[in-house]
């Protein structure tokens, strides 16, 4: 299925002078992982808040399902679920009382049987008569997420679901987050992590002083932060400058000592004539190594000035 889930259209807020969303124009297709990228104070959690009802906007429209969240914000809600960055746990309760909790507060006819399902789902079944506060960071964000899925809905969304959280539970995070999809969820979050969006999305957004600044896939953000590179690495400098005069219409650049890059339009043919070249002119490599630009480097350049 590829049609639009969630429309985000002319999105504007200001806290007094403070204008943190100009222009906001995003759209998430049903089934899809949206990841929304930005700085510290970019203004993500803000558009959230306007995206899931908890906040008016100072202008634009948020329609989710074709329901207008400002107009609809019950109906709409019943499609979707938001995860803050305060998980909604309940320290106090046992990993299953949340759950049920919940369960009936969304009116679930078998709230105890969405539990048990839930809990087993995320891998909580033991330690579900434990009080949440005792729980790991990473089985507290297990069992939100599971929290977030009680009453089926069609849209999930994560505000920054992965922050403080080690490498290990972050990655079980990624894989439960990848289940959802696998199972036709779609799925909005906000994050600081590169690699995070680099590794789950289908669609990454770049929010930069209020705007959308750029908007696309892993790949092609990452193109914007140009070619694929061949890195050469020499055993001195004579090597090195005669690699320079060799390569002259490749445009090579001296990126640091004895290192020479040159950018892969034709990634394969231009890597073999250059090895190639060297080859016959006798000129030794240290090693070489294809470089591809990282969400990181976008990321950097997206955000400079
Ligand atoms: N209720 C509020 N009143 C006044 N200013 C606010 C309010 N909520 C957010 N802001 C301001 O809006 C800007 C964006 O904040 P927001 O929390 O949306 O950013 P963020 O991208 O989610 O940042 P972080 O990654 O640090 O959570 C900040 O300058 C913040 O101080």
């Amino acid at each position: 299925m590829n049609s639009t889930v969630l429309n985000i259209k002319n999105v504007k807020k200001s806290f007094k002078e403070n204008e943190v969303l100009k222009n906001v124009n995003i759209t998430v297709k049903t089934g899809s992982i949206y990841a929304l990228l930005g700085a510290n104070g970019a203004g993500k959690s803000t558009l959230l808040r306007i995206v899931t009802g908890l906040l008016n906007s100072d202008g634009g429209k948020v329609t989710i399902q074709d329901i207008d969240v400002a107009n609809n914000p019950v109906v709409a809600q019943k499609s979707f679920s938001f995860s803050s960055q305060n998980t909604t746990v309940d320290g106090v309760l046992t990993g299953y009382e949340n759950l049920h909790l919940i369960a009936k507060l969304r009116h679930e006819r078998y709230p105890r049987k969405i539990a048990e399902t839930l809990l087993d789902k995320f891998d909580l079944t033991e330690a579900k008569n434990k009080a949440a506060s005792t729980y790991s960071g990473g089985m507290r964000r297990r069992l939100d997420l599971a929290m977030s899925l009680v009453g089926d809905p069609e849209i999930i969304f994560l505000d920054e679901p992965t922050t403080g959280l080690d490498p290990k539970s972050r990655q079980e995070l990624w894989n439960t987050i990848k289940e959802m999809k696998s199972q036709g969820k779609t799925i909005f979050l906000t994050t600081q992590y590169l690699e995070e969006a680099d590794y789950l999305a289908d669609q990454i957004g770049f929010l930069r002083e209020g705007e959308i600044v750029a908007n696309g896939t892993p790949d092609e953000m990452k193109r914007l932060a140009g070619a694929d590179k061949l890195l050469l690495v020499f055993n001195n400098h004579q090597d090195t400058e005669r690699a320079l005069n060799l390569l002259e219409s490749y445009s090579p650049i001296n990126r640091a000592d004895c290192e020479i890059s040159i950018d892969l339009d034709e990634e394969i043919k231009t890597t073999l004539d250059v090895l190639n070249a060297l080859t016959t002119k006798k000129i030794e490599l240290k090693t070489f190594k294809m470089i591809t630009p990282t969400l990181d480097d976008v990321f950097m350049t997206l955000t400079k000035g």
